[in-house]
């Protein structure tokens, strides 16, 4: 198994062998901000190699079963190397490395999930002998796979996201050409060996590295590709659906999260959940809580509760056991945090803690006296900066909510059974949790938005359901 060592150079991975292409691409330590390791930089004839060798191994046989032992061993593997996934999450992404073995725990979950969903794919009887001039008939269907499926990933949870879309593909019987985020590839790759590893067929998983927009370029114009599975931005999720022609495309893509506290909630409870959970990845999860709308009477109380969770976040090295919140994905993007938050001071905010940045850390940053035009609120921040703003009705609240572009998952914090109805019904997500953040997720839930976070569920049962085509079979008796 490869560890991630200064000064090592990665392949491709296509039909099993690992190929070091001539131009290599960067990738830094996110902390501080050295070359850490190289990456082969796919061309044009690798990605249609990896898609011709793909749509030859969805050709052999692969059983349910044998997907299962495959799903489940690589899991056993994952597992055992959690440290060692750990350790280059914590150098490739900046996350901390108590919450980078957390994902770890979690992709290996993924995976079971995945081998176990693998022996539960089933069709139906459909009652076609109910039809007049049917008697002498009879139906059932099953499920088969897609065929050749690209699954493009996000750099946020690079081990987690790539489960999410590999488990189930795979489980499902299919082939995955697999691109991770150029700034994050080295778990994928080292994922790719795991499952080699773990014994599966040759071919069935290809992972290429290398620049996002060609790579994804060529995989649009391969007709091989029967789905494409993407995770990210929804300014690239809503190219590759206007790319993919009459392809099946699913897509997870950004949020604005917001989360609501009414006057009849645990306030203590919802301070710790939501100072956890607007500052976990730098902020860099798309249901990390952005917008909170708190019931004006608790405003005060519920800040003041807020401010002091959050002060105790550390900032730093997230090699260091301690560290709470590391380095943003790059220094840009931090720039680009500071100078939201800047302009949502110049247009009346005020920045009620953190607010400063350097280099690639920006501090958990709370705002007060927003409006629901600043970029801060509109927008995705993507990065760790949470606004609060008051509200007095529950209906003017909803409304908030659902004034956004996305919908990808909402909190509510309240003990009010009547009020959390109403937001189930009335509040525009793809989930909705009730005491506590915008920001749960359990692998096996369906997860997914609607407007522009995306549409399509992951979550292994949902992914499969979506990476598997319905057959219906008619037997003339
Ligand atoms: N809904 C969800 O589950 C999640 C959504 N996200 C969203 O992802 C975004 C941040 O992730 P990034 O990696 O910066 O997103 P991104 O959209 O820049 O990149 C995502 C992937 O797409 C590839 N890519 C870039 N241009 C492409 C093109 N023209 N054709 C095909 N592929 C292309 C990249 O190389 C990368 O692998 C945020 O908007 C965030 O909300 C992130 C994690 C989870
Ligand atoms: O959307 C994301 O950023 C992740 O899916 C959230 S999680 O899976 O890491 O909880």
């Amino acid at each position: 198994m490869t560890t991630l060592t200064t000064g090592k150079q990665y392949g491709l991975f296509i039909n099993g062998k690992w190929e070091q292409t001539a131009e290599m691409m960067e990738v830094l330590n996110k902390y501080n901000q050295e070359v850490t390791a190289h990456i082969s930089v796919a061309e044009k004839e690798h990605v249609d190699a990896a898609v011709q060798g793909a749509k030859e191994a969805v050709k052999a046989p692969f059983s349910p079963y044998a997907r299962y032992e495959v799903l489940m061993k690589a899991a056993q593997l994952l597992v055992e190397r959690c440290e060692e996934f750990a350790q280059v999450l914590a150098l490739e992404v900046g996350k901390p490395i108590r919450e980078s073995r957390g994902e770890i725990e979690r992709a290996a979950q993924t995976l079971v999930i995945s081998a176990e969903e693998a022996k539960r794919i089933h069709g139906e009887g459909i009652p076609v002998e109910a039809a007049p001039g049917s008697e002498n008939r009879m139906a059932f269907t099953v499920r088969v796979p897609v065929g050749v499926i690209a699954a493009i990933t996000p750099f946020n949870v690079p081990v987690n996201l790539v489960c999410h879309k590999i488990g189930p593909a795979l489980a499902a019987g299919n082939s995955v050409v697999l691109k991770p985020a150029e700034v994050t590839p080295i778990c994928a790759l080292m994922l790719a060996e795991l499952m080699e590893e773990a014994g599966l067929p040759k071919g069935r998983l290809q992972v290429l590295t290398g620049g996002g927009a060609e790579i994804g370029e060529w995989l649009l114009e391969n007709k091989d590709v029967n789905m494409f599975t993407f995770t990210g931005s929804p300014r690239v999720g809503e190219y590759i659906r206007s790319k993919a022609g009459l392809r099946k495309v699913a897509l997870e893509l950004g949020n604005n999260s917001a989360t609501i506290v009414h006057n009849d909630a645990n306030l203590e409870q919802a301070a710790s959940l939501i100072a956890q959970k607007s500052f976990n990845n730098a902020g860099q999860v798309c249901i990390s809580v952005q917008r909170v709308y708190v019931q004006e009477d608790i405003f005060a109380s519920f800040i003041a509760l807020l401010k002091q969770k959050t002060e105790k976040l550390v900032v730093g090295d997230p090699s260091d056991e301690s560290t709470d919140i590391g380095p943003m994905i790059r220094i840009g993007e931090a720039e680009r945090v500071e100078s939201w938050v800047n302009e949502a001071v110049e247009q009346g905010a005020t920045i009620a803690l953190g607010g400063k940045r350097n280099g690639a850390l920006y501090e958990p940053t709370i705002l007060t006296h927003v409006n629901d035009d600043m970029k801060v609120c509109r927008q995705e921040v993507f990065g760790p900066v949470v606004s609060v703003a008051t509200y007095k009705e529950k209906d003017e609240v909803i409304a908030k909510v659902n004034d956004s572009d996305y919908g990808l998952q909402a909190g509510l914090f309240t003990n009010d059974l009547q009020f959390a109805m109403k937001a189930s019904r009335e509040i525009e997500v793809g989930g909705l949790i009730v005491n506590d953040a915008s920001a749960y997720r359990v692998d096996h839930m369906p997860y997914g938005g609607v407007k522009n976070s995306g549409n399509g569920k992951e979550g292994p049962k949902y992914a499969i359901e979506e990476m598997t085509e319905e057959r219906i079979i008619v037997l003339n008796l």
